[in-house]
């Protein structure tokens, strides 16, 4: 693959010092490309390329790593025996960290060791001493599974011939004797930490999702669509994690959705207000200076929930960009990678989610923006479902989702009312249409709980930007808890353990002032408290300590949109925007895991002005005959006849034929 573990492309600056210490020579280049390599002697080097210039290389021996800022894209590599320290800085994360992990692997994923043996080293040496030829270098082979093996063996987290995890005693014993080791060796410290994968990093993308990866990483601006849990918040990350950091900016149209990909709102970068402004006020906010210096940083804009980014406002903030930048391609030349399904929730205009009706009639779409034409270089649709591994489930919400629900569909859904879906004292999560239900399910039943209340109050590194965290991050600033109180875990803790973002739970116990969940897989888990890291418009990084948990008896519809969750009611009586009934159900695992009170084929439709965009991505790709929506049926409503026919026909074609990429 193209994206090799193996090859780094980063900002190096290299320093040597003398026998003594004395600092010596410096060098700094803004972009080098550092790749793994082997001679013919089969020993390990780095290579470093500047732009432009000659190859150095760097013995891997007495290689000491430090690895603490990795998540930022930095690194800094000690070779010991050179006298000579590299500063990497500005490396996409995620690739520094399969950099990392290869050199871990190639250096321990050999018996014996990274180096041969004494006799094949001896011959081979004897061989390259008596040949003419130059020495010769090439690139290492990719990792083999017995590779990652050994290595793994070696770093403690596999014990002789099983998988199982030591005890905690002997793994601290082998822990201190490697430490030692490593220490004598000088090789990487805490290079364990590199296979403890707990979250989805351990996940391999499928092939549709590379390719996505692929475009984004070459520098095309991309729109990828797909239905929920394809996996688009998760190939986000991926993609986010493979971009130097500098000049990225990852948002999302909601602050949850933010918060999923570690980033910060649409909005909060923008700088031009809630967009309500005069487009030449909206071009003197963005201008103050805060503002302006994230607009002309910007290289590449990352937005997920792109379903939910109201159309003027990307209309408008195409043209701040221009202005700004002094540039007038589109978007003034950032790369734009865009993500959303335009048949989930649509652009909340006004209001907090909680009103009868907070979409304007004249509500538009970003697709619907004359900026986005110009703008979108690739378009993709994720076909596999991830979230969801019953076909027969996957098949129903594929038709919801274009608002097509038969009698087969209804009467497999009104079945679900009855089925009991709690389990180990687990209550299901009521999934509400409105806010303000949801927070008052959740008050009146914590209070309605018998027992003394416990406030969990987050450490937040600014103090002045509490706001802001509350907005972003789900862990609230106070969460108040009680034993038995239904809660939901806010993190990924481990995957293989079912302790992931979305999964339900009870509090069973406080320890040591922590709270002791039980799962619905019937794990126990103490609480401690976990980070989050949100950037700011302007780049800085702002963090919240607090305990992973927030009440969980009941949720809005609208924020629960982009999440997975364990076990969930719902009553879709007062639905009041396309695609919303979709994303409720569209939140469960499987229908074993859902109950719907009250279904009624009315209440799900899909928005025919997204039904017909939708249609657009397969007239581009194929040649397909299309039925024609015409004008006149455009602004008809759900329950007229003639616009009803062309829209059943309209759906019959996305379902028959799922979409397919267009680049
Ligand atoms: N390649 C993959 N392998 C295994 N699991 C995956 C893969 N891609 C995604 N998933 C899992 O599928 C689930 C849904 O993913 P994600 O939330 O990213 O979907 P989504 O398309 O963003 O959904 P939504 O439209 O609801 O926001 C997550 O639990 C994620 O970890
Ligand atoms: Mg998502």
């Amino acid at each position: 693959m193209d994206l090799n573990d193996a090859v780094l492309t980063c900002a190096v600056n290299m320093q040597w010092t003398n026998a003594v210490g004395i600092t010596g020579r410096k060098l700094a280049y803004k972009t080098a490309t550092l790749r793994l390599v082997r001679n013919d002697l089969r020993e390990l080097f780095v290579e470093v390329t500047p732009e432009k210039l000659k190859p150095l290389k760097f013995k891997l021996k007495d290689l000491m790593v430090h690895k603490k800022f990795m998540a930022e894209g930095k690194a800094t590599f000690n070779f010991k025996a050179e006298n000579c320290t590299l500063y990497l800085s500005n490396a996409p994360p995620g690739t520094l960290m399969f950099f990392l992990r290869t050199i871990y692997i190639k250096m321990n994923g050999n018996e014996g060791g990274s180096q041969p043996d004494d006799a094949s080293l001896q011959k081979k040496l004897r061989e390259h001493l008596m040949s003419a030829k130059p020495s010769s270098f090439e690139d290492v082979s990719p990792v083999t599974t017995a590779e990652m093996i050994l290595a793994r063996k070696k770093a403690g987290l596999l014990s002789k011939g099983s998988v199982t995890t030591p005890s905690p005693q002997v793994a601290k014993k082998r822990r201190f004797e490697e430490l030692k080791e490593e220490k004598e060796r000088g090789t990487m410290p805490a290079a364990k930490k590199l296979y403890q994968s707990t979250t989805d990093e351990s996940l391999r993308l499928s092939e549709e999702q590379m390719e996505v990866l692929r475009a984004c990483t070459s520098g095309k601006s991309v729109f990828f669509t797909g239905s929920a849990g394809t996996g688009k918040s998760f190939l986000l990350r991926r993609i986010i994690s493979a971009l130097p950091p500098d000049g990225t900016v990852a948002t999302a149209s909601t602050g949850v959705a933010a918060c999923l990909i570690g980033g910060t709102t649409l909005h909060a970068f923008a700088g031009i207000g809630g967009g309500d402004a005069t487009m030449q006020r909206s071009l003197e906010l963005a201008s103050r200076p805060a503002s302006a210096q994230n607009w002309r940083k910007c290289k590449r804009l990352i937005i997920d929930e792109i379903s939910m980014v109201d159309g003027q406002f990307f209309e408008k903030i195409e043209a701040v960009a221009r202005h700004i930048r002094r540039n007038d391609r589109p978007f003034g030349g950032i790369q734009l990678i865009l993500c959303g399904d335009f048949l989930q929730l649509p652009p909340v205009i006004k209001g907090d989610f909680g009103g009868a009706t907070t979409a304007t009639p004249q509500q538009r779409f970003c697709f619907q923006s004359s900026a986005w034409e110009t703008c979108i270089q690739c378009v993709y649709e994720l076909k596999q479902v991830h979230r969801q591994s019953d076909p027969e489930f996957v098949k129903i919400l594929n038709h919801l989702r274009i608002g097509h629900v038969n009698d087969s569909i209804t009467s497999r859904l009104a079945a679900t009312s009855k089925q009991k879906i709690e389990g180990n004292g687990i209550l299901a999560t009521q999934l509400c249409s409105h806010t303000n239900d949801a927070n008052s399910i959740n008050e009146s039943k914590l209070e309605n709980l018998g027992g003394d209340k416990i406030l969990f109050k987050a450490d937040d590194s600014d103090a002045s930007m509490t706001k802001t965290l509350d907005q972003q991050i789900q862990a609230p600033s106070q969460l108040y808890l009680k034993v038995n109180a239904q809660v939901m875990l806010l993190k990924n803790i481990n995957i293989s353990n079912g302790l992931v973002n979305g999964a339900r739970g009870v509090v069973v116990r406080m320890e040591k002032d922590l709270p002791v969940v039980r799962f619905k897989n019937n794990q126990e888990y103490i609480c401690k408290h976990e980070k989050w890291i949100i950037k700011t418009a302007s780049g800085s990084h702002i963090t919240r300590r607090q305990v992973p948990l927030k009440l969980a008896w009941a949720f809005s519809i609208h924020k629960s949109q982009g999440l997975t969750l364990d076990c969930v009611e719902m009553s879709l009586s007062k639905v009041f925007e396309a695609g919303q009934a979709y994303v409720a159900l569209s939140r469960a695992k499987s229908l074993q895991s859902i109950r719907i009170l009250d279904f009624d084929a009315k209440q799900v439709w899909a928005n025919p002005q997204v039904l017909q965009f939708y249609k657009g991505f397969r007239r581009k790709l194929m040649d397909t005959t299309m039925i024609p929506l015409g004008p006149k049926n455009k602004d008809k409503k759900p329950g007229d006849k003639t616009a009803n026919s062309a829209l059943a026909k309209l759906k019959k074609s996305l379902i028959n034929k799922p979409l397919v990429s267009i680049s």
